[in-house]
């Protein structure tokens, strides 16, 4: 129990002085505050948070660029969002995980760890399908090349 005390005060990202509350939030905004904190923990500690969430931005700025319709934007908002939340589930994962087993290998607990990183994985690589299926008439459309289905026959019909 002491090493979890120690650990608790060492993680990277918490303030040693940060007050120990183990009981309920006692006001909305109290819940509010370490809701927030859980998103800066895992931007702090996770790098591939970090990664996900620089990649987050330049398809935001492609999506700007290529002035995306609102239902693209739709399916690229889910395709970030995915990715982003399955981070989530997977720092959640390894944190359970290493507070269960702290530090002792255990076959459990690399199927664990390894399914969820399996799962940020499946999710990246929907993310890539998605955004390949919206971007690529607009890519397309800059060099003059029509592929969009029902734009194609708009065309016909002129
Ligand atoms: N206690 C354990 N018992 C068995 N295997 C473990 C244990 N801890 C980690 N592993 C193995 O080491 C790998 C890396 O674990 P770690 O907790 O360091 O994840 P990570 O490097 O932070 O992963 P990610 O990049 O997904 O965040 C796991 O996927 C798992 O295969």
């Amino acid at each position: 129990m002491a090493s979890r005390d120690n650990e608790q005060t060492e993680l990277e990202g918490l303030p040693a002085h940060e007050k120990r509350q183990t009981v309920r939030n006692s006001s909305f905004f109290k819940a509010m505050r370490n809701s927030l904190n859980g998103i800066w923990l895992i931007l702090v500690r996770e790098r591939n948070m970090r990664i996900h969430v620089v990649l987050a931005f330049f398809i935001l700025v492609a999506g700007l660029h290529y002035g995306l319709y609102r239902a693209d934007w739709l399916w690229v908002t889910m395709a970030i969002f995915i990715v982003v939340f399955s981070e989530f589930l997977n720092t959640i994962i390894e944190a359970v995980v290493d507070l269960v087993v702290e530090k002792k290998y255990h076959p459990l607990a690399k199927l664990a760890k390894d399914v969820a990183a399996g799962a940020v994985l499946v999710a990246v690589g929907v993310e890539i399908i998605i955004l390949l299926l919206i971007f690529q008439p607009y890519v397309w459309r800059q060099f003059g090349i029509v592929t969009n289905f029902s734009d194609l026959l708009h065309q016909f019909q002129q």
